[in-house]
């Protein structure tokens, strides 16, 4: 190798659009840093890296990569692929790190790093947006319970546990009374509302552990996993005692609302969710018959 071809080689690296840097693996002393690092962090004679490139290092940086560049025998031990926020500039760079013997024989790392602060900031914007579709795809544009398909979906999930382990499962359905009335009388955004106000209401009494949905118009499900009918119909008198409370202002007037409730259980997991969906809706179709706002269950 030529003079020449060092030349060379240092123009090349000096064109780099990433940083290269060499330092010793013993001293931490730099002993080369091309232009790209040398115009973020300044000149590196007599400088260490952890004195250069890091903010407020008192000594070699914790997070330093050099145990992991050598094998069990000290020697190189092959490329070491990292991303870190460097502590000067807050920037983000993929770091390429190896172990190699300089020209007087002693071990050097030699890092190159591209700056990766964008497409990282861009990486995590998609990832926050696919969790925020996802989690669209599974709720009710309306009232944030989940919509059919997602109330389904776990619940399938709650009614294959119940049935493996032969555990009790109920399943609450219900409707508001009368609702194409406050449609008709106030409006559809009134109705919006009192959806709305129903969800809200009804949100804080369910457990974690249930699944709580909009079927669709003024029709809302919950599935109870570990929940025998006593107590089932307990929280569905719950609910329906919370709804007809709710009271929604509409300039002058005062909204009030009922819903009728049907509820069907099955202590050992013995049901399938359609055929309970089944039961749980003749039910509450004879709450509707029998004069609705009211708690009807088969069993
Ligand atoms: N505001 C609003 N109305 C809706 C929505 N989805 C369905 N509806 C209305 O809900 C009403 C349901 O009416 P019906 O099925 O006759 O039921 P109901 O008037 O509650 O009568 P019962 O269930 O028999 O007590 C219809 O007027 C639908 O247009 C919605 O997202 N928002």
């Amino acid at each position: 190798m030529t003079k020449a071809h060092d030349g060379c080689f240092e123009a090349i690296l000096n064109n780099l659009d990433a940083l290269v840097y060499v330092a010793d693996m013993e001293s931490h002393e730099l002993l080369f840093l091309n232009r790209y690092g040398r115009h973020l962090y300044g000149e590196p004679a007599g400088k260490k890296c952890w004195q250069l490139l890091q903010a407020g290092q008192t000594g070699p940086c914790s997070f330093c990569s050099n145990p992991l560049l050598v094998d069990a025998h000290g020697e190189p031990a092959g490329v070491h692929v990292w991303e870190i926020q460097n502590t000067r500039n807050l920037r983000w760079y993929e770091c390429r790190d190896r172990a190699m013997r300089w020209e007087d024989g002693r071990l050097v790392r030699v890092e190159v790093a591209i700056d990766i602060t964008e497409s990282k900031r861009i990486k995590e914007e998609l990832a926050a947006a696919k969790l925020r579709a996802e989690a669209l795809a599974h709720a009710d544009e309306l009232t944030g319970l989940d919509n059919r398909r997602a109330f389904v979906s776990r619940g399938l999930q709650l009614f294959h546990h119940a049935s493996r382990h032969g555990r009790a499962i109920s399943v609450i359905m219900f409707d508001l009374d009368h609702f194409k009335l406050i449609n008709d009388t106030h409006g559809h955004y009134v109705g919006d509302r009192v959806l709305i106000a129903v969800a809200n209401n009804v949100r804080p009494l369910v457990r974690e552990s249930d699944i709580l949905g909009r079927l669709g118009g003024e029709e809302f499900a919950l599935i109870l996993p570990e929940t025998r009918l006593s107590e089932a119909l307990n929280v569905a008198e719950r609910l329906r005692a919370t709804i007809a409370d709710i009271l929604i202002e509409n300039g002058e007037a005062l909204i009030r609302c009922t819903s009728s409730f049907g509820v069907a259980a099955c202590d050992h997991g013995s049901k399938d969710l359609d055929e309970m969906l089944c039961e749980a809706d003749d039910a509450l179709y004879r709450a509707k018959e029998f004069g609705r706002n009211r708690v009807e269950y088969c069993g």
